[in-house]
């Protein structure tokens, strides 16, 4: 059995239709005929995403077409969108509409000028880290705070505009509202971001997973590792996380939770010893300081209880320190 440290009653402390999607959603749909389709800018698994243009006022706008997906899930994105829209860092949603014929939900967002992370983080100095970072975190902890975990956190959903110096969190679709012991979903997140707890089937996770994610984001951009741990099926993200973390800490992780290691890993774990961070150190890493060194090792913990929050992270001596 396992809560979170944090905000556990922030949906019980609320009315049941800030959480309850299930039951439906009442949708205020908009006019599909306001938006025009540029371009093509991105497709996923549930969603082809477009540039696109309000002919009511010539802004520019992404337009996310959902795929036909069962409505309970296009519910829970909308209800999530919906009750953090106009938060810190939050995309904003501007409108959902209807495509008539084939019923599709498209969503509406504001525009962030993206870089793609793979140009862009190369370049970060120690102070765009802070600063990103930061912004993320905020995010992150708003969006914790209203009881919700995004579940998807990965530099992918994670826009960001260099020249307004803007950060917006996007992709909502597989974010979840948290109720103390319930048994979640463990098939989230994209494999190079998934916590332990995911992996090992440890279904009584929280906002804590999210806290995972942006260790993972780090660790890839100070080691200079994209991505840090790369694993080639999901059993074998959990070898290469051990072949870091350590195969003797894995298994104190499991006998806490009382779990044993799912059969698809006798094959391929090893006993891995559990390298020291300074492993990773060369001398082309030179943003790992001891600070963002120390911030790593206590986000990227199997542990999710022994896991910073977004608000203790923010508070780290890493970003409350001046770097020339
Ligand atoms: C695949 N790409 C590239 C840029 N970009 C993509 N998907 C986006 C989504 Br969904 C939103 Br919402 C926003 Br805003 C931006 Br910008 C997006
Ligand atoms: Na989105």
């Amino acid at each position: 059995y396992s809560v979170a440290k944090v905000y556990s009653d922030a949906c019980e402390k609320r009315p049941q239709e800030y959480w309850d999607y299930e039951q439906g959603v009442t949708i205020d749909w908009g006019k599909i005929y306001n938006y025009e389709i540029i371009n093509k800018i991105g497709r996923g698994k549930y969603s082809e995403v477009f540039s696109g243009k309000c002919v009511t006022n010539d802004k520019p706008c992404v337009i996310k077409v959902l795929k036909p997906v069962k409505m309970k899930k296009i519910f829970r994105e909308l209800k999530i969108l919906t009750n953090l829209t106009g938060g810190p860092n939050v995309v904003a949603l501007y409108d959902i509409v209807q495509d008539k014929d084939s019923k599709i939900p498209a969503l509406i967002f504001e525009e962030v000028k993206n870089v793609d992370f793979r140009t862009l983080y190369p370049t970060f100095k120690l102070t765009d880290i802070q600063y990103y970072f930061t912004q993320l975190l905020i995010a992150l902890d708003y969006c914790h705070s209203m009881g919700i975990m995004h579940r998807d956190v990965k530099p992918q959903n994670v826009m960001i505009d260099p020249i307004e110096r803007k950060l917006r969190l996007i992709d909502w679709g597989l974010a979840e509202f948290y109720h103390p012991g319930v048994d979640y979903n463990v098939r989230v997140a994209s494999r190079y971001h998934k916590g332990p707890e995911l992996l090992v089937n440890l279904n009584q996770y929280d906002y804590s997973l999210d806290l995972w994610s942006v260790g993972c984001m780090l660790a890839a951009i100070v080691f200079k590792k994209e991505p840090f741990f790369k694993g080639s099926t999901n059993p074998d993200q959990l070898v290469k996380i051990a072949a870091v973390l350590g195969t003797k800490e894995m298994l104190q992780y499991l006998a806490k939770y009382n779990l044993d290691l799912p059969s698809e890993y006798d094959k391929i774990m090893k006993d891995f010893t559990k390298k020291p961070w300074s492993h990773f150190i060369t001398s082309e890493t030179t943003l790992a300081v001891p600070e963002m060194v120390d911030l790593i090792d206590n986000l990227l913990r199997y542990d999710h209880q022994e896991r910073l929050t977004a608000r203790e992270t923010m508070n780290h001596t890493f970003f409350n320190t001046k770097y020339d």
